[in-house]
């Protein structure tokens, strides 16, 4: 399951966040990529060492509440986050994300836009499987969530910049066909809840929500 949430986070504390943000200092991308992603990779990245910004922390822990991330991810750990920067020409080829970063597992990669989506032209996060592409321009507040075993690219900025922060989840759900089948159950019952309550069909919805997590969990 891919998802596309938009206003993920409110659009003030964005704008705020963002500015914090790019008053730190940013260093060459392909510092963090490893032996063959470094060799596609051409963009700009928050520099994470020493103190990391507050403003980091804020933007994430403002997604961590976003609800309908909480239902797609059963995040357990997060990587640590980044921003990266675009700016004309500059794009990140096509490569997959590293199994393990630190102690982390990533299951679930994510990026959240933090540009307005008309001050750039280019900059389309893609997405390739067996039966071809699909590609998103990702404005401020869109985030979009995939699974991590997907090949992936950012074409290059043609006018203007991007920035957006990405990272790494973990789940505490494995497998992406359980975290989907989970995430669509959710929503069925909180759609039956709100339009008829407690009803038997709610009932039945959270047992076997409930059940199968409690037997996928780890
Ligand atoms: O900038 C993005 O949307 C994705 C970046 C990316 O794929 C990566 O850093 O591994
Ligand atoms: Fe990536």
């Amino acid at each position: 399951m891919i998802l596309h949430i938009q206003n993920s986070v409110e659009s003030a504390t964005l704008v705020a966040i963002t500015e914090a943000l790019l008053k730190e200092p940013f260093v060459e991308g392909h510092e963090t990529a490893g032996r063959a992603a470094k060799l596609v990779k051409n963009n700009r990245q928050l520099r994470l060492r020493g103190e990391k910004p507050a403003a980091l922390f804020m933007l994430l822990n403002h997604l961590k509440k976003n609800s309908l991330f909480k239902s797609a991810t059963f995040a357990k750990q997060f990587t640590n986050v980044m921003v990266n920067q675009y700016q004309v020409q500059q794009e990140y080829g096509l490569h997959i994300d590293d199994a393990l970063m630190g102690q982390v597992r990533t299951d679930i990669s994510f990026t959240l836009g933090l540009s307005d989506i008309n001050t750039f032209e280019g900059g389309e996060l893609v997405i390739e499987d067996t039966t071809g592409e699909r590609s998103w321009k990702l404005g401020a507040g869109d985030l979009l969530l995939y699974p991590s075993h997907y090949l992936h690219r950012v074409n290059a900025i043609r006018n203007g910049q991007r920035l957006a922060m990405i990272g790494w989840i973990q789940s505490h759900i494995r497998l992406p066909h359980q975290r989907e089948l989970l995430f669509d159950l959710k929503c069925s019952m909180q759609e039956e809840f709100e339009q008829r309550g407690k009803t038997p069909q709610y009932d039945r919805l959270s047992k076997s929500y409930n059940n199968l997590l409690r037997e996928w969990v780890d």
